[in-house]
Formats: C-alpha cells, structure tokens, sequence
C-alpha cells in the first residue's frame, strides 16, 4: 500500500470517486444479503403456512434488490472507471513530462522496450488496481465479513463446522497465486523477448538479409516462441488444476452442511428456511474465495508495477536549472564561448576528456579533428550541458553555464548530429521543428542554404511529403541536409555541426560548406570533422586524442608541424599531394 500511497498525490483530486465506488460495491453486496433472508422468509413464512398472499411481495422485494444491486453495481463501476483512468492519464503525462526533462546520463542507459512497457503495461495494471482491485479486495473482506456474521446469527454451531474448510479455501487460493504470479512474469518476460525480436528483426531488416542471416533470425525467433508458449502451457496447466480443487474443497462444505445442518433441522434446532439460507450463505462466501488469489496476484502485480513507474518519477534530474538561473536575452548573446581547463568522465568511467581548455571569440570557428573515441562529442555535448562537468568550467559571454536556464542555452545553439533524426511527419515539419512563428519563405532559405531545396521540390508533394519513421524514403544524405536546414532555421548564435556532413559526397560538401561560411557569419561555430575539408577555414583546430588536447592552431600551422595532424592531412589528400610532386618534378627537369 506504500505505492498506493506515494501515488496519493495524482488521484487526490478524485478521491471521491473511490469513496463512492467503494460506498456503491459495499452497499451492492449487504443487498445480496437479503436474498437468503427472502429465501428463509419464503419457505417458513410462506410456503410451510400456505400463506400464499405473500409470494407476490417477496418476488417483488427480490425483483427491486436485483434493480438496485445492478444500479449500485454499475455506479461501482462508474466511479471506479473514471478515477482508473484519471489516475492513469495523470501518470502518463507525468512520466512524460519527466521523459522530457531527465538528462543525457539517464538516456545512455535506459532501453526503449522498458520504458514503453512501463508507460503502457505497468500503468494500466496500475489504472485496472486502483480502479478495481482494491475495491475488490475490500469487498471480499466485507463478503467474508458480513456473510459470517449472518451465519452466526442463524445457527453458531453449524458456522463453525462449515467454516472448517475455509482456510483450507484461503491456502489453495494463496498457494496458486504464489505459482501463478511468477509463471505469469516468466510469461510477460517470454512476451517481451518475443516482440524484441521482432521489433529489432524489422529495425536491422537491412543487416539480416545482407548478412542472410534469415536461417538464423527464424531459429531465434522459434526458441523464444516455443518458450513463450511453454509458459502459457504451464499456466494453462495452474489454472485447470485450480478450479477442481476449490469446487471439491467448496463441496465437502456443503456436505457438512447438508449433514449436519440436515440433522438439526430433522432435531427441530433450526427451521427449514434456515437451512436453506445457510446454504446460499455457504456460496455467498465461497464465492470471493476463488476469486482471493486473482485479487493478491493483482495487488502484486500493480504494486511491481506502480514501483517501475515511481522509478521514473522520482529520477533525479542532474541537469537542472538552479533556482535562480539566468534567461538569456536572444538579442545580447554574443557567442563567447570558454572552456576553462574542463575534465569530465561518464559515470565511474576514465575521463572521456581530461583539462579541455580554449576560447572561441564570437563569430570564430573552432575545428575539432580526432579518432573514433578521442571526446569530441563529448566537448559538444558539455557545451549543450547535456551533462554537468567534473572539474573546470564552461562560460557563455563570461557567465557559467550551470547559471543559465537550461532552455535558454540550449535555445541558442543548434547542432547538426552525426545521426540524422527525422520525426514521422512531413519535411516542413522537419524543418520547421520546435520553431514557432516561421514562415514558408524562412523554411525555404535555409533549405536553399544547406542544399536540400531542389531535391525536396522533386518529391510528390515538395515540402508536405511525410517522411516515414526514421526517415525513411531518404537518403543518409538527403535526411543530413533537411537536419542542418532545421539547424540553420534557427538562427542560433552557437551553430554545432558534429560530422554533419560525413553522409554527403566531398562536392556536395563543398556547396553546403560554402552556404555554410554564409550561415556561419556572426556565430560562433564549432565543426566536428574526419575531413581535413571541412576544417580548412577553422580559426582555431584542436586536435584530440583519447579525451587530451594534442595539437592545436590553424589549418597552415598545423600542416607544417610534425604531427597527428599532419599524418591525416597526407592520408587525406595522398593525390593531392602525389599529384603536386610530380609537376614540381617535371618543372625542375625541364
Ligand atoms: N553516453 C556515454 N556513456 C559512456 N561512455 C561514453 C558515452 N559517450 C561516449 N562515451 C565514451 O567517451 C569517450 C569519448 O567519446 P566521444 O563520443 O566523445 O568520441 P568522439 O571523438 O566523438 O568519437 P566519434 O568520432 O566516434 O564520434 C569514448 O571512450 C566513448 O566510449
């Protein structure tokens, strides 16, 4: 109930709703009381006298306790609706919301699978217990509760002998919930892996035929289907062991009670009616005892299940603003950006950049060139403040970053990543993402400025075209074009571009790089390359490896040292430079 409790606070406003539900399933099952009352009534009132004049009253009683009962019954069910889903719609958002805002650190390890399970499976075990199940199980303590005293009133010693079977009742119900409850995990963890397989067989589609693995992927497949459905099979096998079991235990109660009840009625200790009272109370009782174990199970699940979404609530948001962060005026952002000597490590990992220090004055363009690993991203990412530093800072215009209102910062740098991401919608969309206010000819120049106008306008329907999930339908080149569109859409005063165009050919490079020194006037750049191209005009270029600043200086400066820069730039231009030999050569020889 601790998880009932800590979720208090999104079903307050509707507690009422769960008093009413409840007050309706209360007073719904202290009605179905009165049926053996009638039942007593009938046969030793009516039927034993022959006073027949009544007959026609009692069914009318029992035909209005029906009408009620129902009416309570479904106001039950009213309520309880209304507040499992208020409850769960309250959640989803909430745990949206805190998707939204939970840092890069969170993201690096969470699996998509679970967190969808947890938004949808988890919540709506969540919805189904609050709404149902606890009024359920309130409803059986009071079946149990009300049906006994009831008993009690009508003969103490036959209670008791036909109690003798309920706890036995209460232990099969509790035993097989304890096996039911892991077979039903075990079940949902065979699920899970089933759809994985499926879900990454259609993501890696392209991987799985080139490799043609296909042989491989069916075999996979067929292992977690066969224990998928041994898993259903064991339960199927509970379930039909279950219901015999509670049925003969149910009947050595009525037994007793046909014997002894029997006998005492013959001895005159209790009338017929009675008897037959006490024999629909005997099923009044019986009744919810099957149904004990569902209840628990359900109760355990959603407790799992309201643990699995707490978790996601009380996340701690390391990248927050602090109380009283500073809001940047877009109109007196300079772009001057500072890393002062800054270390920062992945969780206990070795430093994925150690003593990072430079100054890029507004406007200028830092070149970062380094092997796979070597922190790049990393230095990006700091300066997104996808991550707090360990050691040193980082300043905007003097001021440190952690003093900034996150969504001012990041509102003034626009990053073009390695991996184009693409929402299922169309490329205006696309581009236009996040930016209100714009206009038709605003999306069109910077499609112009980074070269994806001309091939947009050949699609069927030019800028309204949809692009599929993950942006489907286009090239790795295509979709980087519309991404640095969306970038330049913008108009940030920090443009990122992190490998932005390793997907495009070295002459389209050029065309966007020259649109780029255009777009890249009066902003302070920082260009993460693998081409010595694209780094050529840089004011400054850092060369990193394994998170250390090893080189730095301009394009001309750091040719003529001996150096990891230039050992790329040979590779990288080899002909280039064969090329240039050879005419030196044949000019020296004539
Ligand atoms: N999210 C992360 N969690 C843990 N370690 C990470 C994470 N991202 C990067 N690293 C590690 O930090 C180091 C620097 O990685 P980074 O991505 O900055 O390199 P990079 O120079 O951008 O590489 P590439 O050119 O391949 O993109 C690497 O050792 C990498 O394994």
């Amino acid at each position: 109930m601790d998880v009932l409790r800590q979720l208090r606070g999104f079903y307050r406003e509707r507690l009422n709703y769960l008093i009413l539900s409840i007050l309706c399933l209360a007073a719904a099952t202290a009605l179905g009381l009165v049926y053996p009352q009638l039942l007593r009534k009938l046969i030793d009132d009516v039927i034993k006298p022959g006073n027949y004049g009544d007959v026609l009253w009692i069914a009318i009683t029992a035909v209005s306790v029906v009408v009620v009962k129902a009416l309570l019954q479904f106001l039950h069910g009213f309520f309880g609706g209304r507040l499992g889903n208020f409850l769960a719609y309250r959640l989803r958002n909430a745990c949206y919301e805190k998707l939204q805002f939970l840092s890069f650190r969170y993201y690096d390890t969470a699996k998509t699978g679970d967190l969808m399970s947890r938004l949808t499976g988890d919540l709506e075990a969540i919805r189904n217990f609050v709404g149902f199940g606890f009024a359920q199980i309130l409803n059986l303590v009071l079946m149990v509760a009300f049906g006994s005293t009831m008993m009690m009133t009508i003969s103490w010693k036959l209670t008791l002998l036909t109690m003798i079977t309920i706890p036995f009742l209460a232990g099969v119900a509790l035993k097989f919930e304890s096996k039911i409850h892991p077979a039903f995990q075990e079940m949902r963890q065979a699920l899970s892996s089933l759809t994985s397989a499926v879900q990454e067989n259609v993501m890696g589609v392209r991987t799985v035929k080139s490799f043609a693995r296909e042989p491989y992927e069916m075999e996979k497949f067929s292992h977690r289907n066969e224990r998928y459905k041994d898993n259903q099979i064991f339960a199927a096998i509970l379930w039909s062991k279950f219901f015999p079991v509670m049925e003969l235990l149910a009947s050595i109660s009525v037994a007793v009670l046909l014997l002894a009840g029997g006998t005492f009625v013959i001895k005159g200790e209790m009338t017929l009616g009675e008897l037959v009272a006490f024999f629909s109370l005997i099923w009044y009782i019986i009744g919810p005892m099957w149904g004990l174990g569902f209840h628990i199970n359900n109760y355990t699940q959603s407790k799992a299940s309201g643990e699995r979404v707490l978790e996601i609530l009380n996340q701690q948001i390391d990248v927050r603003d602090k109380p009283n962060a500073t809001v940047l005026d877009p109109l007196k952002v300079k772009g001057f950006v500072e890393f002062d000597h800054v270390t920062f490590a992945y969780g206990n990992k070795m430093p994925a950049v150690t003593d990072i220090d430079f100054k890029a004055a507004p406007g200028s363009v830092i070149g970062f060139l380094g092997g796979t690993g070597s922190g790049k991203s990393t230095i990006i990412q700091l300066l997104m403040r996808a991550y707090n530093v360990n050691e040193g800072s980082i300043r905007l215009d003097g001021q440190n970053i952690s003093d900034i209102s996150v969504h001012s910062l990041r509102s003034q740098i626009s990053t073009v990543f390695q991996e184009t991401f693409l929402f299922s919608s169309s490329i205006l969309n696309n581009i236009s993402y996040g930016m209100n206010n714009v206009t038709m000819d605003d999306v069109e120049r910077a499609a112009k400025l980074a070269k994806a106008h001309e091939f947009i306008m050949e699609m069927p329907d030019g800028y309204d075209t949809v692009v599929g999930e993950r942006g489907m339908g286009l090239s790795g080149g295509q979709k980087q074009r519309i991404a640095i569109a969306r970038a330049l859409l913008k108009n940030p005063k920090i443009l990122i571009l992190d490998d932005a165009t390793s997907a495009v050919d070295m002459e389209t490079e050029q065309e966007i790089q020259s649109g780029f020194q255009e777009v890249m006037r009066g902003r302070t750049t920082f260009i993460i390359a693998h081409r010595i191209s694209s780094l050529r005009h840089a004011d400054e270029i850092l060369v990193l490896d394994e998170g250390n600043v090893v080189q730095r200086g301009t394009h001309k400066e750091l040719i003529q040292v001996p150096g990891p820069y230039q050992e790329v730039y040979r590779i990288q231009y080899a002909d280039h430079l064969a090329r240039a030999t050879r005419t030196e050569g044949e000019a020296e020889s004539s």
